[in-house]
């Protein structure tokens, strides 16, 4: 499973560092458009992370894709966003300080999908108790809310949030410390 996954990714570059004429805007395209006519939608510059939105369910967000890359070195695996959240966390655990991701793009580029996605890898991999359980699901059912309230159709966009989002999320250093060796 792993071996096809990384095999099939191998369409263009993962990472456009790698192209032969790196500041060529049409090799960045045909790049692009190469590795996204193969439903393979992210790809690295060094260690940012370019999506472009498929419109439509991709099977690279399940469980078993999380799992494949909790814990992974960053370049190990195909360029995801699951490398990027677990990178940040990895990174905040190591050097004990903290860290951010900024998501932009034009509206319907994907960014709340992208940050729902990554709230949902948090909360899959991340050590938890009982009690980080009920504020993880509140966490994910604050969105609907959330979206209830600030969104609405554009001709971009038919769920197009009408506001910026900050995210913050604590994590509590016990059970970090406790559960560290799980990870
Ligand atoms: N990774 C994805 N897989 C499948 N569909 C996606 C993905 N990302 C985005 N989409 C689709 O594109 C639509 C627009 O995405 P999203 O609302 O995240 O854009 P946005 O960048 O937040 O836009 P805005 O700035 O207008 O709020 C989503 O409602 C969804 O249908």
């Amino acid at each position: 499973m792993e071996g096809a996954l990384i095999a099939r990714d191998r369409v263009g570059v993962q990472d456009f560092v790698l192209l032969d004429s790196h500041t060529s805007e049409t090799s960045f395209l045909n790049n692009l458009r190469k590795r996204y006519q193969e439903n393979l939608i992210y790809t690295y510059i060094g260690t940012l992370l370019v999506s472009v939105n498929p419109y439509k369910e991709l099977d690279i967000y399940t469980v078993t894709q999380m799992q494949l890359y909790r814990g992974v070195n960053f370049f190990e695996l195909p360029p995801h966003l699951y490398a990027i959240a677990d990178n940040a966390y990895r990174v905040m655990c190591s050097e004990y300080n903290n860290h951010f991701i900024l998501i932009s793009g034009e509206s319907g580029a994907g960014k709340t999908e992208a940050s729902k996605k990554i709230l949902q890898y948090y909360a899959v991999t991340c050590p938890t108790t009982e009690q980080l359980q009920i504020v993880r699901d509140r966490l994910l059912l604050s969105n609907p809310v959330l979206e209830a309230f600030g969104n609405a159709k554009t001709l971009r966009n038919d769920n197009s949030s009408r506001f910026g989002k900050y995210m913050d999320i604590q994590f509590d250093f016990k059970v970090r410390t406790n559960l560290m060796d799980r990870y």
